[in-house]
């Protein structure tokens, strides 16, 4: 078997949710560490790593980004090398990511080019964001690279597509947590209650107004509640409710004015159902915007390669805090196909593994260009 298809099955089989990524660290150490280590320098950052190759003639560094982290989902995939780990499941192509790194980041060792790489096993990409404060941590800024690169999964693509524009590709985010508190008692008494079933389910309807009749319908946004909690049994009402969901925009300015709106109906409800809102908008990510220049760069390279097929996509409402890394340094993340049934966040997830091989042709053929030239 390619090495690396087992390092991918290795790794699918090992997902871990934010900042608890200690099985995922140690394996990929181990590996870096199975290679000749002249070149290589290792720094560990929480469950992540920053891993340094020094370059023949260096004149700047160019930096590969992979994140590292699972979901809290079940596999259904019914593949042998299924998840070992309960409630937990590579459903966003995090192995696939990390497998493309540690080939691109092997080709470098075996085969230097002048510039020094910085490759970044970033933890926590899925929640609550390791990016920005990897960004800005001590073990980073002394290695800042000059250009960053980063590349998703899409299932919807075949293999052999890289689908890619200049500017805006990913939207901003922000979690969405409300938790409601009213006045529970007996099923038959209503009367006596402020029941908070009623009041999310309120809620929830009145929150897709925001898109429908608060944002430009030039613009766009999505508000979803992925998660709705509350209440005891059958026949008591409920004391407390809990929403919990996800905002996206396409821009920071639309970010705010709808915040502003779900503000605005939280206090509604607080004062037409009588209760208690707290909202709490857990962790941000900034969009993804990729930089004009090196994107055409990078296609006039990538384009070059008569197996692949670079196609221009519009911009998608999925979030990466990869883009926190894009607004400080010049670089881009490109979608590679993978050709799944099932889309990303799905129980039944299957890329092809064929895709691996395609990112890492793409990925070393620009590097060594880019890594030989000047700027
Ligand atoms: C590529 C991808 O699927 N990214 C996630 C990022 C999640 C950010 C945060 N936890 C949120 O839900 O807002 C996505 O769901 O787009």
């Amino acid at each position: 078997m390619n090495p690396l298809i087992k390092i991918r099955r290795d790794l699918h089989q090992i997902p871990e949710l934010g900042f608890q990524e200690f099985k995922t660290q140690a394996y990929l150490l181990d590996y870096i560490q199975s290679l000749p280590q002249d070149r290589i320098l290792i720094k560990k950052w929480k469950t992540g790593l920053i891993v340094k190759i020094n370059g023949l003639k260096p004149a700047k560094t160019i930096g590969y980004r992979t994140d590292i982290d699972g979901l809290p989902i079940e596999e259904d995939t019914e593949l042998p090398f299924s998840s070992a780990h309960e409630a937990r499941m590579h459903a966003c192509g995090h192995d696939f990511h990390m497998t493309i790194a540690l080939g691109v980041l092997t080709h470098f060792v075996r085969n230097p080019i002048n510039d020094d790489l910085l490759f970044i096993f970033q933890p926590a990409e899925e929640g609550p964001g390791g990016a920005e404060p990897m960004l800005k941590s001590e073990e980073m800024q002394e290695w800042m690279p000059d250009f960053i690169f980063a590349l998703h999964i899409a299932p919807e693509y075949p293999v052999g597509t890289i689908a890619l524009k200049e500017g805006l590709l990913f939207a901003n985010t922000s979690e969405l947590f409300i938790d409601l508190k009213g006045k529970g008692g007996h099923a038959a008494r209503p009367h006596e209650t402020n029941d908070m079933v009623i009041a999310a389910c309120t809620l929830v309807t009145q929150l897709q107004t925001i898109i429908s009749r608060n944002v430009d319908p030039l613009d766009s946004a999505v508000i979803t509640v992925g998660k709705i909690s509350g209440g005891t049994v059958q026949n008591i009402i409920a004391e407390k409710a809990r929403l919990e969901g996800t905002i996206r925009t396409l821009s920071p300015e639309s970010m705010k004015k709808v915040r502003h709106r779900i503000d605005a109906l939280v206090k509604g409800i607080e004062t037409g159902f009588e209760c208690e809102a707290v909202i709490d908008y857990g962790s941000m990510y900034h969009q993804v915007y990729n930089t004009e220049t090196v994107t055409r760069e990078f296609i006039n390279c990538v384009d070059q390669d008569p197996e692949i097929n670079v196609i221009e996509c519009t911009e998608a409402m999925t979030g990466e805090d990869f883009g926190y890394m894009l607004k400080e340094i010049p670089g881009l993340m490109f979608w590679l196909g993978v050709d799944s049934t099932f889309g990303l966040h799905h129980a039944k997830l299957n890329p092809n593994e064929a895709a691996i091989d395609v990112a890492i042709k793409v990925m070393t053929r620009y590097i060594t260009f880019k890594g030989n030239h000047s700027i």
